[in-house]
């Protein structure tokens, strides 16, 4: 048998932040080589962080991630190890994303990507050239600071692969795994036996099994042991990270890290027979022949061996059960570690909330309670960097015990209810009821003399004084004066953000979390600078309906009660006078249910759909619950709201990135926001396809 150990590590990179970039790929090193690994894994583009966007069109990017190399083989960190590390490379004046493999202080080959990442939050192409010449390497000259630690000028830099005395390795990088022909197939062709993988790839709500699939196919099919490294955490944008490092041996897990976690280095390693590999090919005959007529990979030898022989007594790791959260788990989990990221790295002192006693901002407070578990669990159960942290943030002194979850809640996060007089008795008992169960220091304060003063000054300038719609006023007076409302609590928000931390000797700063849903934004159901303008917003990229999942399982699962009562109430805005005969309500007001913005929002991003075939799909899958009259109707409001709203989407609050249908404008869902919202030639033809299968079925009859 020929077992190796391998390592693959995740780690919780920032982008620029070379210092604790460098410090954390030597931790990863340090633990690779503890548990007797002889090949550590790192992320992509782990030296600058992988989210470094258009920084990495600046020179010195390139330089420091050089340097920070240097910090590495000038130690011992890379001795009897071959380390695999990501970072930005310019060959020939161009600028590629590699992987610099290394031992022993010396530089091996380097590997630039194949195939960029270009869709969705990925824009590789604007910073990045893809290698182009595949199966070819030439000579990459070093620059001078490399060959003064390593006496090399040139190192092979391209497409090839690493024989060692007993073993073979080939690299593809993240996107790489996901294209139709990708190149681990040419590897095991040409016999490669380890395939690894350096990702920056991201968490989206119930993605890990497209990932685990990919990965557990590349081997299924062509044998061979599969490597997965990734990064972790909020490397300073709206992405996050998701790690899960994993190895694959012959289509089977046998080794999974963490998803979501506060711990910064992760390592997980596997014992594997690469015997094994052999057996598995050997045994797979139309592979053989295919494997015979492939074009082979030049190939660099490296005097190293990855199986050493008491390696013989080591056991090969078994196949394990991949493990994957609930999707209320991944929100309760994603976004804390996110929000916990920015805190520490942000230099605030803590978070408010706006808290309504509503669906979404009792989410919100949900995942902050959420944060505060993970990172005490984390620094309790020993992780050094979690306890400085909670320490920095909270100002513990080092010899004070540590909080508690809740204590360390009522230290940074600070909730506040602003009723009015349109506010209920509900919403303002479970807004305090869930502060307390989270540990918060909650505020319950009334806005309507602050209303008040607003209305009297327009009053004093108009000599008119608005009224609400069920006292007699115009839709516009209705609306201004629900706006006026919102906006106040606005800036009510950075008010108390700015000064609570002085109000009670702190000092500091605190971020102000907004809590606007995905499904609000694409129907642009907000108020333009009301409470959905803040610092940054958990839950920006969740829908309706997956949050109400969320809370009814946040309930029992957080341990925070009064999430279920909160879920059972019907969504209101509470911005209009309630009366025996009205109770304002999102859905109505909205003239569109929850669910079927969901549907719409899909339709038009995922899909990729216009209006008219929007309304094509809906009449099929609308045929059961809707006349073709009504689903018109519909998909024109959608369409409609969704246009003269879009506006809203260019100040949107940066929120976590969860779903695939996120209207975010920034970065994702690029689209104009000046829209001729009356759709005339498309609502035309969705009027004459409905006129046609009218006619059509008047003559059937
Ligand atoms: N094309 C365009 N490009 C750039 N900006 C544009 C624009 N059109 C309007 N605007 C600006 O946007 C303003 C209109 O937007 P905005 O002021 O938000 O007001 P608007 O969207 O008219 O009203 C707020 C919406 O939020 C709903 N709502 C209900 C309940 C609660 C809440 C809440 O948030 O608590 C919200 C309410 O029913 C209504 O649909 C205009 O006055 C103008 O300043
Ligand atoms: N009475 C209130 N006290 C504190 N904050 C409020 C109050 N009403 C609204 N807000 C803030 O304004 C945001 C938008 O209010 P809106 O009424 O549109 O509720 P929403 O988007 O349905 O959210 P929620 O479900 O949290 O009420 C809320 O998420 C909350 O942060
Ligand atoms: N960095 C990458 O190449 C990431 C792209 C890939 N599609 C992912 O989401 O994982």
């Amino acid at each position: 048998m020929r077992i190796t150990c391998l390592a693959s590590c995740v780690l919780n990179q920032w982008a620029l932040d070379f210092e604790g970039n460098v410090k954390r790929v030597k931790a990863s090193i340090q633990q690779a080589k503890q548990r007797g690994a002889r090949y550590r894994l790192g992320p992509e583009l782990e030296l600058p962080g992988y989210g470094c966007e258009d920084h990495f069109l600046e020179l010195d990017t390139t330089e420091h991630s050089w340097e920070s190399l240097v910090e590495l083989l000038n130690g011992d960190e890379t001795d009897d190890i071959v380390c695999d590390v990501g970072m930005p490379v310019i060959h020939g004046g161009v600028r590629y994303n590699c992987r610099v493999f290394v031992l022993n202080r010396k530089i091996l080959f380097i590997r630039p990507k194949l195939c960029l990442a270009n869709d969705g939050n990925y824009r590789e192409s604007r910073w990045f050239t893809a290698w182009q010449h595949q199966k070819k390497i030439e000579d990459h000259q070093l620059p001078p600071a490399i060959v003064a630690v390593t006496g090399q000028s040139y190192v092979p830099f391209g497409d090839a692969i690493l024989t060692f005395i007993d073993a073979s390795m080939g690299s593809e990088t993240c996107e790489e795994l996901f294209t139709p022909a990708a190149p681990h197939i040419q590897m095991a062709l040409n016999g490669v036996e380890v395939i690894s993988n350096g990702s920056g790839s991201h968490h989206q709500l119930r993605k890990l099994n497209t990932r685990t699939d990919l990965i557990r196919s590349a081997t299924g099919k062509c044998g061979g042991v599969y490597m997965y490294a990734n990064q972790r955490g909020c490397d300073g944008g709206r992405l996050y990270y998701d790690g899960c490092a994993c190895i694959a041996v012959n289509g089977e897990i046998v080794a999974q890290g963490e998803q979501f976690a506060i711990q910064e280095v992760e390592v997980v390693t596997a014992n594997v027979d690469l015997d094994a590999v052999v057996g598995f090919r050997g045994a797979f005959q139309s592979m053989a022949v295919q494997a015979s007529a492939s074009d082979k990979y030049p190939t660099i030898r490296v005097p190293f061996t990855l199986c050493p022989t008491d390696y013989v007594s080591q056991v090969p790791h078994p196949p394990c059960e991949i493990r994957y959260h609930l999707p209320q788990e991944e929100i309760a989990l994603g976004p804390a570690c996110w929000l916990w990221d920015y805190l520490r790295r942000s230099g605030a002192s803590g978070y408010l909330l706006p808290l309504s006693g509503g669906a979404d901002s009792s989410s919100t407070a949900a995942i902050v309670g959420s944060m505060c578990q993970l990172a005490t669990a984390a620094a309790i159960s020993g992780d050094d960097v979690a306890a400085a942290d909670i320490r920095r943030i909270a100002r513990i002194e080092g010899t004070d015990s540590l909080p508690s979850a809740k204590e360390l809640a009522r230290i940074l996060f600070q909730t506040v209810y602003l009723g009015s007089e349109n506010s209920s008795a509900a919403t303002r008992s479970r807004s305090s009821a869930l502060a307390a169960e989270i540990g918060a220091s909650h505020l319950d304060v009334r806005i309507d003399a602050v209303v008040a003063a607003v209305i009297a000054f327009f009053t004093s300038v108009t000599q008119k004084t608005p009224k609400f719609k069920v006292d007699g006023g115009s839709d516009v007076e209705n609306l201004a004066l629900q706006n006026i409302q919102a906006r106040i609590r606005m800036v009510l928000s950075f008010v108390l953000a700015q000064l609570m931390p002085w109000v009670r000797g702190r000092g500091g700063f605190l971020l102000v979390l907004g809590s606007a849903n995905v499904d609000e934004g694409l129907r642009g159901y907000m108020t333009k600078y009301d409470c959905s303008s803040a610092d940054i917003n958990p839950i920006g990229g969740i829908s309706k309906r997956d949050l109400r999942s969320f809370l009814r399982w946040g309930a029992d699962k957080l341990g925070y009660p009064t999430l279920a009562l909160v879920e059972e109430a019907p969504p209101t805005a509470e911005l209009e006078p309630i009366r025996d005969d009205y109770v304002q309500t999102d859905e109505e007001d909205m003239g569109m249910t929850y669910e079927e913005l969901g549907v719409f929002g899909r339709l038009r991003k995922i899909s990729r759909l216009g209006p008219v075939e929007m309304f094509k799909r809906l009449l099929h899958e609308w045929k059961h619950r809707a006349s073709p009259e009504e689903i018109a109707a519909k998909v024109k409001s959608f369409f409609f709201y969704y246009s003269s709203n879009r506006h809203k989407m260019t100040t949107l609050t940066p929120s976590y990135h969860a779903e695939n249908y996120s209207p975010e404008d920034n970065r994702f869902d690029l689209r104009p926001f000046l829209y001729n919202v009356k759709w005339p030639w498309q609502f035309r033809k969705i009027d004459e396809v409905v006129m046609a299968r009218e006619r059509s079925y008047q003559e059937s009859i």
